[in-house]
Order: structure tokens, then C-alpha cells, then sequence
């Protein structure tokens, strides 16, 4: 069966391959009912022991058994997408599921089994060579939402920018090759296992993935790129003219994992055949799919790794040096080391810029962000008990576009050029965009009922800088006020220094009890400013670390 050309995004199923004895070993755990004659039905994947009566089943666009291998899914799955890609459709494959259910198997495959990366780069650069043209490549790794350029010896750390103009995301300093293909495994970086923290980020990946591939294949006008980091990067690589594969790979033997990552699966695949009128689409893109059940947060995962190689044509950089990058860094982490002070102001709001030119859209996605954030975080935290943190997901993808795609960038964007240091072009922190500056102000000034970060940041740093000076001041409006014990206070203390602490001896003298109670009143006083400061202190970093974000 052919994938279905009209659908956005096509969802199958791999059951890892296993010797006869493993099989044997564990039952058949998982049963395929494939529909017969008809290419365009979809195939029912049942989970459960044969020998007892309870099953759960789930339908997909089509599922390969242990039988079938990487050159029957390439020749049906990932070669159409590459011939799409030579006609100006870039195609993503991406496969994920639990530890050990052959992710790297199928995507990377072993020595004599080639798996679909390098069957379909085979592909691209034979169809290159027949049609003449000349094909560059870049190779990253997204590994716990940090990119790694796999083609630097050192794999150093690429910086992901968001470009405001076109709303696209850019790997700057990516390096290219004529053509190669590296790969890395993610489990290099986890070492020590997974904790808790890298548990979430994967598991608000994965479930973010497959609201984007549901939202996609729904044709809902509104889709959920910014709930998390991994699908605002791939997000070039799933809208647009895109075709998505993706690949659940799932155990052959018993796996809770595989059990729920199938179930994502199958609501992404069933939105496809929904045919939704335009007047209700606005409506709908408003509802969340809610299929999270208590049981399927166990699609929990220990390790991200992902492929990416980027196929462009490889094109003259001299535009790059004349180029103004109106892009901003996506996130925070990746970008430390810019250290100018215009920079530093606009790095520290990269996101918050598109979302004023979407403010509608970005409301929406920010309630549905917030929405699967807690629903995942929950079930992390309330249900699921650390030994489930011992499964893995892993999701490898790659990315191709060809000088025809590259070209029609180039007239779509005025001065896009198809590397990456050209596509660095559109990508600085111009200061004389005014485009720029504008979005920047209109995130300074957000609306009516707060004010500009300015001018509150002026306001806390006045207050603060007042307070710090008030201390004497205040000891001075204390001695004259309390005109009772004006003479007898100290002249020391009405002078604007800070206060002495009275001497053990003058507790104990004839005046013992005026100063005693001069001692008190400033202990009061020197208590609330030191609250008071503490506060405002607190507000300030408060307001400092919101505005970073
Ligand atoms: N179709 C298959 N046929 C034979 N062996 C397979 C197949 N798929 C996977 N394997 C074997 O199963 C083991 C695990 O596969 P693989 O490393 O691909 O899983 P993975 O999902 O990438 O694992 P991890 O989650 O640890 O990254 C490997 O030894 C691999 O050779």
C-alpha cells in the first residue's frame, strides 16, 4: 500500500523484528488485520495475549510486521517522499517509540541492512546525478532541545535563531558538505539514565509532535508549533508543503510503551479522514484533542535523538556578507554567548514578538500549551512511578530540499540564499529594521492594562535606590517626631550615618529606659525597611527573570 498522497501526515507502525525464539518467549503480543484488496482502508494493530480474551485495538494508516524490512518501507513509505522533494515538496520522516523498539534500526539500520536515512540519501543523490544538479548537506542532532552540528568533529552546539520576518527557524554556523551523512546516537548523552526533568522535556515533546501531526492532518487552521521547542524547530520541516512520515516502532514482546505510543498514533491517523467545513474550523481549532488517558502518559521516554540532514542547493555565499539578520534566538540556552547590549535586549524577547503579530493565535496556543504542559507534567508526577522512566523514545527525522525548493525561497524572500550562511543573511539583530524595533516596542509596550517594561523597570530601580538611601532619613524623622526623647538620643544618630547600636552599659545607666525605648522604635523601624527592601528586592529579580524569559 502506497501512502495516501492527499494526507498531510501518514502514520504507520514497525514491529521491531525478533528471532523465533524471542517470539516464542513472549506470545504473540501484537496482532496485525490488514484490510484486503483495499490500499486506502487502514490496518488494525491489536494488543494482548492470545490466551486470554482482553484486547486493545487501534487503527493506523498501515503497520509492517516482523517479516517486513527498511528496503519494503523505503520502497513504499520514504521513496515517494523523495521524489516529492525534486519537485519542490520537502518530505520528514520521524520515528519514535520505546527503548529498544528499533528506532535506530530503522532510521540508521546496521551493517548490510541499510536503514532509511541512508537508502533515501542514496536515492537523493542519484536522482541528483541523473538530473545534473548539485546537493549540499547538513547533519544535526536535536538531543533534549539543543541542537548538535554532526558534521564538526567537535559537534559543537549550533545556535537555533527564529526568524521573525518569515517565521522560520535557522541552525546558524551549520556546517555543509558536498554530501555526507553522520549520525549520532543519543544515548552518548545519557549516560547516568534520564532524570526527572529530562523525562518531562521528552515526553511534552513527543505529545507536542503528535498535536501538530493531529492538528495537520485535521486541517485546523491553527496548529500547535509553540507547545514545545522540538516542533517550533521542526516546524519547517512539518507545515508547509511537507509530507510527514511517521514511524511508531513498536516491541514485539510485551511493552506499556509501545501500548501507548500507539494509541497517539491512532487518534493522529483518524483525524486524517475527517472532512471538516471550513465555517467550523475556527471552532474547532479551540478544542483539544483529548486523548491523553491516565495510561498514555507512559509513552515516557529516557533519550530524544533525531537525525536531521538538510539537502540544498548549494549556492553562491556572496550575499551573506552584505546580509542583516532580522531573526532573533529561539532559546535561551543555545545563545549565552551573545553579550552585546542592543542584542541583549532584543535576545531576551524573542518569542513574545511573533506573538504580538498573532496575539490571537498565540492566546489559543498558549492555553493549549499550558493545557498539555500540566496534563503531561501530572501525569508524570502523579502517576507515574519512576521505574516507567526506564523506557525510551527516540525520534530521528530528515529533511531535504533541493535547488527547486531553494529557488522558490529565493522568490519568495527577497534575498534568501540556499546555505545556511546565506539564509544568516535575513537573520541579525538589526537595530536599523524598523520592522524590528517595532515588533520590539510593541512587545515593550504590550497593552493597556500594563505598563511598558521600561518604565516599570525604572520605577522598581527608583524605589529600590530610594529606600537604600532612606535609612538615615528615616532615623531622622524618628528623632524628630518623638520629640519626648529628643534630647536624649544620641547627636551621633540624628546625623545621616548609619546608626549605632547602643552600647550593653547604657541599658543599664539612670537613662537606661529612654534609650531603651529609642533603641526599640529604630529596631521596629530598621525591621519593616529591611522587610520592605527585601520585597522590593524580590519584585525586582522577580520582574528581571519574566523579562529574560
Ligand atoms: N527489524 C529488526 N530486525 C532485527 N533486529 C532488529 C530489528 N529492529 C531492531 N533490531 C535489533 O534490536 C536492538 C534494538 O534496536 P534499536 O537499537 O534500533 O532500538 P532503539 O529503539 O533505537 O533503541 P534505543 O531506544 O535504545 O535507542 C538492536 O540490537 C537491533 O539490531
Amino acid at each position: 500500500m502506497g501512502p495516501n498522497q492527499a494526507r498531510k501526515a501518514r502514520v504507520i507502525a514497525k514491529i521491531k523484528g525478533s528471532t523465533d525464539l524471542e517470539l516464542e518467549a513472549s506470545g504473540k503480543w501484537i496482532s496485525v488485520h490488514r484490510p484486503e484488496g483495499d490500499d486506502s482502508g487502514t490496518t488494525k494493530v491489536s494488543f494482548g495475549d492470545e490466551s486470554t480474551s482482553r484486547k486493545e485495538s487501534y487503527e493506523l494508516d498501515y503497520c509492517y510486521d516482523q517479516s517486513e524490512g527498511n528496503d519494503l518501507i523505503f520502497s513504499r513509505e520514504v521513496k515517494p517522499l523523495v521524489e516529492g522533494v525534486f519537485s519542490g515538496c520537502n518530505g520528514t520522516v520521524i520515528a519514535y517509540g520505546a527503548i529498544g523498539s528499533g528506532k535506530t534500526f530503522t532510521i540508521q539500520g546496521s551493517e548490510g541492512k541499510p536503514g532509511l536515512a541512508v537508502l533515501a540519501m542514496a536515492e537523493i543523490l542519484s536522482m541528483a546525478e541523473e538530473s545534473g544538479k548539485l546537493i549540499s548537506i547538513s547533519c544535526y542532532e536535536i538531543s533534549k532541545d539543543h541542537a548538535y552540528d554532526l558534521l564538526d568533529p567537535n559537534r559543537h552546539e549550533v545556535l537555533i535563531w527564529e526568524d521573525v520576518a518569515r517565521g522560520k527557524v535557522q541552525l546558524k554556523g551549520l556546517s555543509q558538505a558536498s554530501y555526507n551523512l553522520c549520525y549520532e546516537d543519543g544515548r552518548r548523552k545519557s549516560t547516568g539514565g534520564v532524570n526527572l526533568l529530562e523525562n518531562n522535556i521528552i515526553n511534552k515533546s513527543i505529545y507536542a509532535l503528535h498535536n501538530v501531526v493531529y492538528a495537520l492532518n485535521a486541517n485546523d487552521s491553527h496548529v500547535p508549533y509553540r507547545e514545545s521547542k522540538l516542533t517550533r524547530m521542526l516546524r519547517d520541516s512539518l507545515g508547509g508543503t511537507n509530507k510527514i512520515l511517521m514511524i511508531t516502532c513498536l516491541n514485539s514482546s510485551y511493552c506499556q510503551d509501545s501500548l501507548c505510543m500507539v494509541k497517539l498514533a491512532s487518534r493522529s491517523c483518524k483525524c486524517a479522514n475527517r472532512t471538516i467545513p471550513d465555517s467550523a474550523k475556527k471552532t474547532k481549532s479551540m478544542v483539544r484533542p483529548t486523548v491523553l488517558s491516565s495510561s498514555s502518559k507512559s509513552a515516557s521516554a529516557t533519550a530524544t535523538k533525531q537525525i536531521g540532514t538538510r539537502v540544498g542547493f548549494s549556492g553562491n555565499k556572496a550575499n551573506a556578507k552584505a546580509s542583516t539578520i532580522k531573526g532573533r534566538k529561539l532559546f535561551d540556552e543555545a545563545c549565552h554567548s551573545a553579550k552585546s547590549k542592543k542584542s541583549t535586549q532584543k535576545e531576551s524577547l524573542p518569542l513574545e514578538i511573533i506573538s504580538t503579530v498573532t496575539e490571537h493565535a498565540k492566546q489559543e496556543e498558549e492555553k493549549q500549551s499550558s493545557g498539555i504542559s500540566q496534563e503531561v507534567e501530572s501525569l508524570t508526577e502523579d502517576h507515574y512511578p519512576l521505574q516507567a522512566f526506564s523506557s525510551e523514545e527516540s525520534d530521528m527525522s530528515f529533511k531535504a530540499s533541493t535547488q527547486e525548493t531553494k529557488l522558490l525561497d529565493e522568490n519568495n524572500h527577497d534575498k534568501a540564499t540556499p546555505n545556511i550562511d546565506g539564509n544568516a543573511e535575513s537573520l541579525s539583530f538589526v537595530e536599523a529594521d524598523p520592522t524590528i524595533d517595532k515588533e520590539n516596542n510593541l512587545v515593550l509596550v504590550n497593552n493597556d492594562e500594563s505598563p511598558p517594561i521600561s518604565v516599570r523597570l525604572q520605577e522598581l530601580s527608583k524605589s529600590l535606590k530610594l529606600l537604600c538611601s532612606s535609612t538615615p532619613s528615616c532615623v531622622e524623622i524618628l528623632s524628630k517626631t518623638d520629640i519626648s526623647i529628643d534630647d536624649q538620643v544620641p547627636t551621633e544618630t540624628l546625623e545621616p550615618k548609619t546608626p549605632k547600636t547602643p552600647e550593653p552599659r547604657s541599658l543599664v545607666n539612670d537613662e537606661s529606659e529612654t534609650v531603651d525605648n529609642s533603641c526599640a522604635s529604630w529596631k521596629t523601624f530598621s525591621a519593616h525597611s529591611l522587610k520592605m527592601k527585601d520585597s522590593l528586592v524580590n519584585e525586582y529579580l522577580g520582574f528581571l527573570n519574566t523579562a529574560s524569559k
